[in-house]
């Protein structure tokens, strides 16, 4: 671990009387919290550690949760290695075989908490909604989940890249977890959870049902069910659980700057970043992923059988409610369209779905951007298109693709025939993940909706691959989008 990084000295009374302050501010009471404060005062003049005068202000105010969640009564700010006994389970990433790898352990629960041997929560950006479910009383905070029935119903076997530094952003072992580790959670009670789940499902799109009817795609009864194009599919969700010295050094960068920038730019929301360079994965609060497999999971990592995939960014305006403005749920659309074909022609076809609105930036920042482009002397034109973005948000693009082959390579992937993307971005990451790409396959013209041009030609100009021209600076700056008021009857 990079030597820069200064451990936080904890126990001052300046921040001791930061936290009183805070805590004073939210009491209603405050003849009472006066009283309380000078017990407190008088209880705490002899020699005490931060934790106990922490704990002292915070039930002075009330802060405490109820008893039925079970919270310690010092509040642990945070911990140091080697700390009250604290005994992490020994997590070896990379290592074939899971059990010697050992369980990612992040809970609290009292059973977990000393052998923790990672950072953050379970859950992904979901463990404040969990932490919310147990301020209000609706949770108790020492619910152990029943893992009964919930197996996967297709197996997905271990791969060679599950060893080594293939995959650092997630866990390859995360679907097996209640499997592996079930004495852990059965006899030791240890809150184990896992950042994987895999199931089967039947989908109905409408442009799929639109494209049986048109008769672009057949009934097979295997891949396409039926008239209305319900469609059989196999799906993995898969939670964010960072290997820090692996994600670091995709970015080339230092262990120490990632942690430093993780810690300081989230509101210094992880102090163990800081304090435990012993603990080298961190569950992280984002978005994660979503697998959807047409075909045969079992044959996937076969690069004799055909493959079609899409990797897909999330854009919920055009995903789901169908915005004009870029290519993203006509693409999407197109990608599936493609990947049932390839699954009815033997093949199989992948979607893997990103939860990273916005290009990872947001849709706050995306619809700030799109008031400026509709705003600019001139209309919205496709020269400025990235220019735009860069202005409010500092970068372009914040999914830094590096991160997500990971995906493609716990399938097991090694070659994609039909790669349904036209970024450069993910092209070569994947190529960096020693994945073969055979072709690909931009979005056909017909798809792209009526305000979308600006931002295909402005892609393309950028390095974006296409099979056709690529637009001059004169041509970017002729191509318009459409403004507020521009209907077309
Ligand atoms: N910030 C911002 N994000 C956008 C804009 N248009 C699309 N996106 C987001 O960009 C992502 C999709 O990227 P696209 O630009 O459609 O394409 P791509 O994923 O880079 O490349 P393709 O695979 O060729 O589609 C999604 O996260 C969208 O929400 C925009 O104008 N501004
Ligand atoms: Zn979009």
């Amino acid at each position: 671990m990079d030597s820069t990084i200064i451990a936080p000295k904890p126990s001052t009374d300046t921040l001791l009387s930061n936290i009183l302050a805070a805590l004073i501010s939210i009491q209603e009471d405050q003849t009472k919290l006066r009283s309380q404060v000078e017990e407190y005062q008088r209880a705490t003049s002899t020699e005490d550690t931060v934790e106990d005068k922490i704990a002292a202000a915070s039930s002075a105010t009330s802060t405490h949760l109820s008893q039925s969640q079970q919270y310690s009564d010092r509040i642990i700010l945070t911990t140091y290695p080697g700390q009250m006994g604290i005994k992490p389970i020994p997590l070896h990433w990379g290592v074939t075989d899971p059990l010697t790898r050992g369980p990612v352990v992040v809970s609290r629960h009292p059973s977990s908490i000393k052998r923790r041997n990672a950072i953050g929560a379970y859950g992904g950006s979901y463990c404040v909604y969990r932490a919310l479910s147990i301020a209000i009383g609706a949770l108790p905070a020492n619910h152990i989940p029943d893992y009964g029935l919930t197996a996967p119903p297709v197996s997905f076997p271990p791969q060679p890249s599950w060893t080594g530094k293939a995959i650092v952003s997630m866990d390859p072992w995360g679907h097996m977890v209640p499997q592996l580790w079930g004495k852990e959670i059965q006899e030791e009670k240890m809150d184990l959870r896992p950042s994987i789940a895999i199931t089967k499902a039947h989908m109905t799109i409408p442009e799929i049902e639109g494209a049986v009817q048109a008769g672009r795609l057949k009934v097979d009864g295997n891949v396409v069910l039926n008239a209305q194009g319900e469609l059989k599919v196999t799906k993995a969700a898969i939670e964010p659980v960072w290997y820090l010295p692996g994600v670091a050094e995709r970015f080339g960068i230092t262990e120490g700057v990632l942690r430093r920038a993780l810690f300081e730019d989230t509101g210094g929301m992880y102090p163990e970043l800081i304090t435990r360079p012993d603990l080298k994965v961190f569950l992280p609060p984002i978005g994660g992923a979503t697998v959807y497999i047409f075909g045969d999971p079992s044959t996937i990592p076969d690069t004799t059988v055909p493959l079609t995939s899409r990797v897909h960014d999330e854009c919920n305006g055009s995903d789901v409610f169908g915005s004009d403005i870029c290519t993203c749920r006509p693409y999407l659309i197109y990608g599936i369209e493609e990947c049932v074909r390839q699954a009815q022609e033997g093949g199989n076809g992948v979607i893997v779905y990103f939860r990273k609105e916005g290009r990872a930036l947001g849709e706050v920042t995306k619809y700030l951007v799109y008031n400026a482009r509709k705003r600019q002397e001139g209309g919205d034109t496709a020269d400025n298109y990235f220019l735009r973005t860069e202005n409010v948000a500092g970068v372009k693009d914040a999914r830094f693709q590096a991160l997500m082959p990971d995906i493609l390579s716990w399938l097991g992937i090694k070659k994609i025939d039909r790669f349904m993307s036209m970024s450069n971005m993910k092209y070569e990451a994947i190529a960096d993940a020693n994945i073969e790409v055979v072709e690909r396959c931009p979005i056909p013209d017909e798809l792209i909706p009526a305000d979308s041009r600006v931002e295909i030609d402005a892609k393309i100009a950028a390095g974006y691959f296409t099979s056709g021209q690529v637009p001059t600076e004169k041509g970017l700056a002729d191509v318009k989008g459409r403004g507020w008021d521009d209907i077309q009857h």
